[in-house]
């Protein structure tokens, strides 16, 4: 793919990727799928990051677990530079590193394996050099209220060890199920089969640092790592509020068994989520994970908030340039429960096929998508009443009836003029056939809907006047040759208008072009 300079569209407002894809498929061929890359040394510079927003990259996640801020600052301005010069939307999103108890050094920098029956001491202590046996914890307190016959789970299962002896504040742990440790492994501690908590707030003083680095780059997500209850979520969003000029949006990441049991208020504080499966898989069995997702999944689609399979989709393609059958039939099992969006972690991070991997997201969303549609799966939703006032009521029962009136029609298209992006994403909840094009002029707001599923946003200077928003945005799309004679839109507005006698809240219109 040449990196040239594309022609774009600045009138209107349409991104340089979602315009090639209507010509070349046409509105029923768009992707409805949305896909995050994890950015990392293998697709940092500003010709990768190109080509990856080239195939389809929506928003680009910075893990700040790794590198240092200074390498995501250079990252982030390449990505806003591509949206500045060359018509890209890309969004932005930054993941905590949460408060977990992890390896820092266990004497070698690969993995390292441990033997069955071998004794070893778990200490905060920093050694120097190679020390047989010895492994660092990053947390002081790591072995507080710790005792002599609890489990030490690494990884989820990777090895699991006994607690035999504590020694201060060091532990020696005998091995009871040989396996590896893995450069920052994450320890876990059990007893009689439950997890033990340790009472880490779910933002550390790096997370806040972080998060202020957030503001000061203008992200448009940040992702929470290690989520426990709403309360966490809230403060977070204070904070973003008190600090922030621009609008970012909090993504939740479920990833330990406490939040899956808080599940519905998580979902609730926060402004999308995330299934983090790496992680959840270490505090959950494994043969649980693919219910909780679709659990979840079904849960932020009733409450309208965007949701993020994530980890080891194609993890095989780290290495490997074609994924297994089984990755292709787990990521078409994330389009056929409609999720918002899949993610690339270490795939695109550090992976030797990153944009091969991110044709394959590509190319098995599209096709999943196709079937569902041809099939007629688009199963509706059980109706859930979010707003609590008359007007939230009338915005939820208009898109509803809106999804059902162009999937029966077969509407082109939806057009959506919107000022906070509230239609759209109720729009997208219900899972229309066809694509929904959000007309916005909150560029907060456009970003934020990348993330949404079938949702295309497009800033464009909005008036009082719906009536002259709506012939505006049509005629230069016909002039510009993207909507056709003959073609159908479904046409809603959430803009409110007063007029001499009554207040209109939404309307729902067709039109067919001629
Ligand atoms: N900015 C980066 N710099 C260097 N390596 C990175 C960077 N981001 C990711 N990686 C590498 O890619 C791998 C996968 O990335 P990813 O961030 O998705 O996984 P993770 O660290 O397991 O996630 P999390 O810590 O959020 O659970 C990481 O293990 C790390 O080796
Ligand atoms: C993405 C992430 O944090 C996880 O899967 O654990
Ligand atoms: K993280
Ligand atoms: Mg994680």
């Amino acid at each position: 793919m040449g990196l040239k300079n594309y022609e774009v569209n600045l009138d209107l407002g349409f991104d340089v990727v979602a315009e090639r894809e209507l010509r070349e498929k046409g509105f029923l061929g768009m992707r409805k799928t949305k896909l995050v890359c994890t950015i990392g040394p293998a697709c940092c510079s500003l010709e990768d990051l190109e080509r990856l927003a080239m195939r389809g990259m929506n928003v680009a996640r910075l893990n700040m677990c790794h590198n240092t801020r200074e390498w995501h600052r250079d990252v982030i301005g390449k990505i806003k530079k591509l949206n500045e010069e060359k018509g890209f939307s890309v969004s932005v999103m930054i993941d905590t590193e949460g408060s977990l108890i992890h390896v820092v050094d266990h004497g070698v920098p690969s993995s390292l394996k441990a033997e069955e029956g071998s004794v070893w001491v778990f200490t905060a202590q920093k050694f120097e050099g190679s020390r047989p046996y010895t492994v660092q914890a990053n947390y002081q307190g790591f072995s507080e209220g710790i005792m002599v016959g609890d489990e030490l789970v690494i990884d989820g299962g990777m090895a699991r060890f006994e607690v035999v002896e504590k020694m201060g504040d060091d532990l020696h742990c005998k091995c009871t199920d040989p396996g590896l440790f893995l450069p920052r492994a994450k320890l876990s501690f059990w007893r009689d089969g439950k997890l033990s908590y340790h009472g880490l707030p779910t933002l550390s003083t790096k997370d806040w640092a972080d998060v202020d680095f957030g503001i000061s780059e203008g992200v448009d997500f940040i992702a929470m790592s290690f989520v426990n209850d709403a309360d966490s979520v809230k403060d977070l969003k204070n904070h973003l509020f008190a600090k922030s000029s621009k609008s970012i949006r909090v993504l939740a990441k479920i990833e330990t068994l406490e939040s899956l049991q808080k599940l519905e208020e998580i979902v609730e504080a926060s402004d999308g989520i995330m299934v983090a499966r790496g992680d959840l898989g270490v505090e959950v069995p494994l043969e649980q994970i693919p219910t909780v997702q679709e659990d979840i999944t079904r849960l932020c689609r009733q409450m309208k908030k965007p949701v993020i399979i994530a980890s080891q989709l194609l993890e095989s393609m780290v290495e490997y340039p074609t994924p297994t059958r089984a990755e292709v039939a787990d990521v078409s099992e994330a389009v056929r429960q409609y999720a918002d969006a899949l993610m690339l972690s270490g795939e695109s991070a550090i992976g030797l096929h990153g944009q091969k991997a991110l044709s394959v997201l590509q190319m098995a969303s599209s096709r999943m998508e196709l079937w569902s549609r041809e099939e007629n799966r688009q199963s509706s939703i059980s109706n859930r009443q979010l707003g609590g006032s008359l007007s939230d009521c009338i915005a939820e029962e208009i898109c509803s009836c809106a999804v059902q009136m162009a999937n029966n029609l077969g509407v082109d298209a939806i057009f959506v003029y919107t000022k906070h992006g509230e239609m759209a994403s109720l729009l997208s909840r219900n899972r229309p056939y066809p694509p929904i094009f959000a007309f916005t002029s909150d560029s907060d707001a456009r970003m934020a809907l990348n993330l949404q599923w079938g949702v295309i946003p497009i800033l464009v200077d909005l008036a009082d006047d719906m009536e002259a928003n709506i012939s505006k945005t049509i005629d230069l799309m016909r002039t510009n040759g993207m909507v056709k004679e003959g073609e159908a839109i479904l046409v809603v507005s959430d803009l409110t208008a007063t007029h001499a006698t009554s207040t209109i809240f939404q309307s729902i219109q067709v039109k067919i072009i001629v």
